[in-house]
Parts: structure tokens; sequence; C-alpha cells
């Protein structure tokens, strides 16, 4: 988290762009001509990814490649992956790893000794999100792991989609399951303090919950917390705003379609053809930092720099 708190200073802002390559939505110069086969798709994902990277390199402390879309693609979307995850860090940025792993306690080990840590493991993540629905013997190796290779992680504590409430708010010994989650996970955060303030353990916790963020932001003061739900599914920079402690930290901010994707939005689609994707994808990684430095405590940072 220092590693992180020292980016979103450099950079005067929390964005994380989020790398979800969906074949349907590449731009056209992407797909030209080709049918779809795994291994067409990789190299596509890959080129989208590293042009991603090469705008926002500049502008953002870290990117998220979410797992999901590469692992659909098999082995050589594994490979993919393991090249853009490579390619943001020559970059300068920080990597978020989306992968949402866990397992029990020994199984765990394997999760964490294959994707954290820059020199050690064969994905070198900066960081990775984690379930905690298998207990805090469940965490524990993950954490052991973070801390032996300057590592961070993101556990899931409440989530952005509609349903999550369904066992997150659900209420035990008086107080919200996600509550619970959150006791452990500031916790284990206290007991790994770095000099921001903040442990090596994060939070997960969305934009689409303004006032639970709050909330949160208040019982987890050891907790860097990293929001999704921003663009796309409706967060915007008043909903995050809680996020943040008074000095403009504490949050990072992740929006994945809402940026990578901007050549589909209306506000950018009459501008830019199909060609012209990165251009919008620069627009709207500026729009996004431009909402948060003037809705967000994110204001403080930009105003410290020189
Ligand atoms: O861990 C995450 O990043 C995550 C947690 C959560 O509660 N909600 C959530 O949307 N995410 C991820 O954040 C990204 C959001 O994408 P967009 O909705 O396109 O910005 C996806 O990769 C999700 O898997």
């Amino acid at each position: 988290m220092d590693q992180l708190a020292g980016a979103v200073r450099r950079c005067g802002n929390p964005v994380v762009v989020g790398l979800d390559p969906r074949w349907e939505q590449l731009p056209a110069p992407l797909t030209n001509a080709m049918l779809g086969e795994p291994q067409e798709r990789a190299g596509a994902y890959l080129a989208f990814c590293q042009q991603i990277i090469d705008v926002v390199a500049p502008l953002v402390p870290a990117v998220k490649p979410q797992a999901a879309f590469f692992e659909e693609l098999g082995p050589v979307g594994m490979t993919a992956l393991g090249t853009v995850i490579r390619y943001a860090q020559d970059q300068g940025l920080l990597v978020i790893l989306d992968g949402k792993r866990n397992d029990i306690g020994s199984t765990a080990e394997a999760y964490a000794r294959g994707w954290l840590g820059r020199r050690d493991s064969p994905w070198g993540a900066d960081s990775l999100t984690v379930s905690p629905y298998l207990g805090e013997d469940s965490l524990t190796p993950f954490v052991n792991v973070a801390t032996q290779r300057s590592a961070g992680l993101f556990v899931l504590v409440k989530t952005s989609n509609p349903g999550g409430g369904l066992l997150q708010d659900l209420v035990a010994d008086e107080l919200c399951v996600y509550r619970h989650v959150a006791e452990l996970v500031d916790r284990l955060s206290a007991e790994t303090v770095g000099e921001c303030g903040y442990g090596i353990v994060g939070a997960v916790a969305g934009a689409t919950y303004p006032e639970q963020l709050a909330e949160l932001r208040q019982a987890m003061p050891h907790t860097w917390f990293l929001v999704p739900g921003f663009g796309s599914q409706g967060g915007g920079a008043a909903d995050v705003a809680g996020g943040f402690d008074e000095q403009g930290l504490g949050a990072v901010v992740n929006s994945s379609r809402g940026i990578i994707f901007a050549h589909q939005r209306e506000e950018y689609r009459g501008k830019y053809d199909d060609s012209q994707w990165q251009r919008a994808v620069e627009e709207a990684t500026h729009d996004m930092i431009a909402q948060l430095q003037e809705g967000t405590p994110v204001g403080q940072l930009s105003r410290k720099l020189p």
C-alpha cells in the first residue's frame, strides 16, 4: 500500500483502469478479418491491453487485468495475461490482478505463491483480489506470502453487484456479514501497517453502495479500498467520495468498460472513429480523473503536487 500511495501521490489521482477485454466490443481495427479463434483472440486482447497501457501509463497509478477474460481462452489467454502484467509493470504501472481467488489454507498458499510478487512468482502481480468466505485461515497464507514479497491483497467486503446483499447484508450478532468481514480485514491490515498508515490487506467496496462505503471508511481505518462500479455500473464521483481519507488517500477507483470501450460511448463516439479508439480512452481517463479531483477529497492530492 505504500507503493500504491506513492503512485497515487505521484499521479495526483487514484484511477485504476480495468483491463476487461471483451471480443465483441474490441475496436474494429483490432479484430478485422479474424474469426475469433482463441489464438486470434489472445493476440487481439494482448494488443488491445498493450495499447491501452501505452495511453494510460503516464496518467494513472495502476491497472487491473480481469483474469476471467484471459482464462476463458485457455492456455493462449493465460500466456497473453502474463505478458500484459509484465508490460504494464515495465511502463511503470502497478498491477492489481483481479482473480477473486481463495481456497482452504494450503491451496490458498499455492494461489498466493503463483500470483503475487514481481520477482518471485510466474505471474508477478503486485496485488490480487481475494474472497473471504473460507475464513481467516484461508486469508493468512495470502497475507504471509504478500508480506514476504512486498505485494498486497484486496479482500471482497461489500461488492458492487445488485445481488451481493443476499449474503453480505445478512445480520449475525447484530452486525451485517460484510461488517464482520470488514473487522477481520482491518485487523489483518492493522498488523501490517506501512508508512502510509494502511496495511497490505485492502478491501473491495463498491461505488454502487455509497453509504456503506462511507461507513466502511470509518470502520476500517487501516484498510485501503479498491472501489469498482464507477461508470458503467452507475457509480459517480459523489458516490465514491466517502471512500477517501481527508488527505485524498485510502482508496483507488476502478473503471473498466467506461474507459477501455470509450470509443462506443455516446460522449466520444461522434468525436473519434474506430481507428482513433485510443484517443477516446485517453479522453475518458482524463474525464474520470477530473471528476474525482473535483468531486472527492482527491482534490487535496493535486493541490499538493508541485
Ligand atoms: O474485484 C473487483 O474488481 C470487482 C468487485 C466488485 O464488487 N465489483 C466489480 O465490478 N469488480 C470488478 O470490477 C470490474 C468492473 O468493470 P466495469 O463495470 O466495466 O467498470 C470488473 O472486472 C469486475 O469483475
